[in-house]
């Protein structure tokens, strides 16, 4: 079943949600409006026409944000969510359905349907996840780090895996203070306990996410990620309420020459089987964040494509 929805904003940004109405599939959630899209019919015009019949507007041009493949008990859907910033005429719900202006950063309070978590995330989370190269030369590290950080990354992994404790902490000190300048998350791989002693988010190895049997606690606030390659991971790191996932190698990759990519079709099939905000790993560049959206990710991640030269 394809579906199509619009975000759209008011004057001061905030963004429309409407509720289900009694007797329908996932009745009293929250959702984004619009609907399927029937035979004959574009996304564009479906768009056109829901946006018509449930609220009274007409859309300006709309640009895509992501389209995400979901199962529901009995169903598959591709939820194909669009942002249009122009519109005319004021919404109501003509469906005697409610609706609500949402800030960005109200929309996660709001219980939705399974599909939309990873919406919520692509319109309010980084579309790429800077995984940094082991540091070997502590300026050069920290230099590259505050290039990148100019360049726009708000969502890098500390990844120092042949690094001593007691270098490694002093490390991660020192990037945090850079990332927080910037209002960057920064997550520390491997190592739950450092982290939070340090108030810093963790990213899991998926050997440590199959071994736990719940979330690591961490100082408030603080994200806990995970490195998936199967459903099983997918499933585990859901259960255990992890914000978010990297999910590969999707292409062939220089630093895992005997590994089978899994591809993007394989990577939307995965993705239908959890929310979580998914980001893609293996071969990928900033330029791959318009083909990860379209099979339902949250964007790239990755360690040559997105560390600075
Ligand atoms: N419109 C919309 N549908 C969503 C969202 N998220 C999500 O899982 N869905 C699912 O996509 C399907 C959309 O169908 P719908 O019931 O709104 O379809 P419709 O507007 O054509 O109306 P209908 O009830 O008359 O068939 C439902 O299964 C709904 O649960 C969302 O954000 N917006
Ligand atoms: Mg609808």
């Amino acid at each position: 079943m394809h579906v199509v929805a619009a975000v759209l904003r008011d004057a001061r940004g905030r963004i429309l949600l409407a509720r289900r109405t009694a007797g329908r599939d996932l009745a009293g959630a929250w959702e984004f409006p619009g609907g399927k899209v029937e035979p004959g019919e574009t996304a564009l015009q479906a768009l056109d026409r829901e946006l018509r019949e449930e609220l009274g507007i007409r859309i300006g041009p709309a640009r895509p944000l992501v389209s995400v493949p979901q199962a529901y008990p009995g169903k598959r859907i591709v939820l194909d969510v669009y942002e249009v910033d122009q519109f005319e005429g004021t919404a109501r719900g003509l469906e005697r359905q409610a609706l609500a202006w949402a800030p960005a950063e109200k929309l996660a309070s709001y219980p939705m349907p399974p599909a939309d978590r990873p919406v919520v995330a692509a319109l309010t989370a980084a579309d790429r996840y800077l995984i940094t190269p082991e540091p070997t030369d502590r300026p050069g590290f920290l230099s590259k780090l505050d290039k990148a950080l100019a360049a726009g990354a708000r969502r890098i992994q500390l990844r120092a895996r042949a690094m001593a404790a007691a270098d490694l902490a002093i490390l991660a000190r020192d990037a945090q203070i850079r990332c927080r300048a910037k209002g960057a998350q920064l997550l520390l791989n491997g190592e739950p306990g450092l982290a939070a002693d340090l108030g810093l988010g963790l990213h899991l190895r998926s050997a440590q996410l199959m071994a736990l049997s719940a979330r690591p606690v961490l100082a408030e606030g603080q994200p806990v990620a995970a490195s998936c390659h199967d459903a099983d991971e997918l499933a585990q790191a859901e259960r255990l309420g992890l914000d978010f996932v990297v999910l590969g190698p999707v292409r062939a990759t220089e630093s895992h020459p005997g590994v089978a990519p899994m591809g993007w079709e394989k990577f939307a099939a995965l993705r239908e089987g959890v929310s979580l905000p998914i980001y893609a790993l293996g071969g990928m560049k900033p330029a791959d964040v318009a083909v990860a959206r379209r099979h339902g990710g949250q964007g790239v991640a990755g360690v040559r494509g997105l560390w600075p030269k």
